[in-house]
């Protein structure tokens, strides 16, 4: 039996920063996490991501020690973190509401985990004018009052003072989740190079699939409390394990693949699909088999143009992207397929009926257990 005192990963050559094994949390009856493991890289940015409700908060909380699991432990390279109070932790935490002192200035609060420390207060003051311009605040920002201070300001001092703390692992419980989406996206590549320049392992939790992509070297994806699928975003993206996490990772078409009726290769209704995909589909017979597309791998294609999947539809909505127009497609039997294509190429307008295509290459195979 494994020996609870010592880090089950203690024979691997690179040791994790954190490893959770086996971590289970009940609130009374409910079963808010199960069957967690995961093993974080020093360096790290992982992200969490998750629907409502499906245990992100929770689990940060185990992390810092807001909770206690029901099961499982937790290290912190060699050491058994869940052991060591929240107060002892060499985490810190930076949250949606930051938390900050609101009637102190902006030194007084990226200064607190200094003068906690029992730093002098001429070094405490250098270090934190550091670490204000870090994150582009001139120097008069050191006496201003957090009251004074725009959203955008505000997080990046709570930034400065998650810093300050010097901590080994950095969580972040939505911390841009309350901010304008120009303002989110300026922090979302902030925060990737803040992680690039200090090299700190930073744990990350979201709802938003987009700010992950964005910021992560792995994202892992919790549903009712169990991941999903873990790994670097653009194989999330791409390659998804379950429908769940196709869905969950922004627009995408999903066909149901059944046998043709020869028995001998994949068939999708109202597709037509040339011999050869049809043949190199593998159909796993005892499981429930998806095709997924994304929407800009299905293309409009002119009365002579192939493809391996080929099919009709009626232009029903078109919706402009930036570059991109989106246009929402029905197919014959109702279903609605959804379709991106870049702007200088030619398009499609409302109840226009299309020949719309997509080649196996650009296609995702989906098995997964029927339950
Ligand atoms: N103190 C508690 N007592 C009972 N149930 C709780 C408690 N805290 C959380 N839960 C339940 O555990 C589940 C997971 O909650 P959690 O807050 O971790 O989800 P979340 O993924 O962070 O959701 P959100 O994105 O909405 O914040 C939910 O069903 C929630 O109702």
């Amino acid at each position: 039996m494994a020996d609870p005192e010592r880090s089950p990963v203690s024979v691997m050559t690179e040791l994790p920063i954190l490893q959770i094994a086996g971590l289970r949390k009940e609130y009374g009856g409910f079963v808010a996490l199960k069957d967690i493991d995961l093993k974080v890289r020093e360096g790290e940015f992982f992200t969490i991501v998750g629907p409502s409700g499906s245990g992100k908060t929770t689990l940060i909380k185990l992390l810092v020690g807001m909770e206690e699991q029901t099961e499982g432990s937790i290290w912190l390279r060699n050491t058994r973190l869940d052991r060591v109070p929240a107060n002892r932790r060499p985490t810190c935490m930076v949250f949606q509401s930051l938390a900050l002192f609101p009637h102190r200035s902006v030194g007084q609060n990226v200064e607190f985990p200094l003068k906690i420390k029992g730093m002098p207060a001429a070094e405490r003051k250098k270090r934190a004018l550091e670490l204000l311009s870090m994150f582009r605040l001139p120097e008069n920002y050191y006496g201003k009052h957090i009251n004074q201070c725009s959203g955008g300001e505000r997080q990046r001092i709570a930034l400065a003072r998650a810093l300050a703390f010097d901590p080994e692992i950095l969580f972040f419980d939505e911390p841009l989740s309350a901010l304008d989406y120009r303002l989110r996206k300026t922090l979302e590549k902030e925060l990737k190079a803040l992680h690039l320049r200090t090299g700190k392992t930073f744990i990350y939790i979201t709802h938003s699939l987009e700010e992950a992509m964005v910021m992560s070297d792995r994202i892992a994806i919790l549903r009712e409390g169990r991941f999903e699928q873990i790994g670097p975003a653009d194989e999330i993206y791409n390659r998804p394990q379950s429908c769940f996490v196709a869905s969950f990772m922004g627009d995408v078409n999903l066909f149901a693949v059944a046998r043709d009726a020869a028995g001998s290769g994949a068939a999708i209704a109202h597709f037509s699909i040339s011999a050869e995909a049809a043949a190199a589909i593998d159909i796993a017979p005892d499981k429930k088999n998806t095709l997924m597309v994304r929407p800009e791998s299905i293309r409009i294609l002119s009365e002579n143009d192939l493809a391996d999947f080929i099919t009709r539809g009626r232009v029903a909505g078109q919706y402009l992207l930036g570059s991109r127009t989106q246009y929402e497609v029905e197919q014959e039997g109702g279903r609605a397929l959804v379709v991106e294509a870049a702007n200088h190429t030619p398009g499609a307008s409302a109840g226009e009926v299309i020949r719309l295509g997509f080649d196996l290459k650009q296609a995702h195979l989906i098995q997964e257990a029927v339950s």
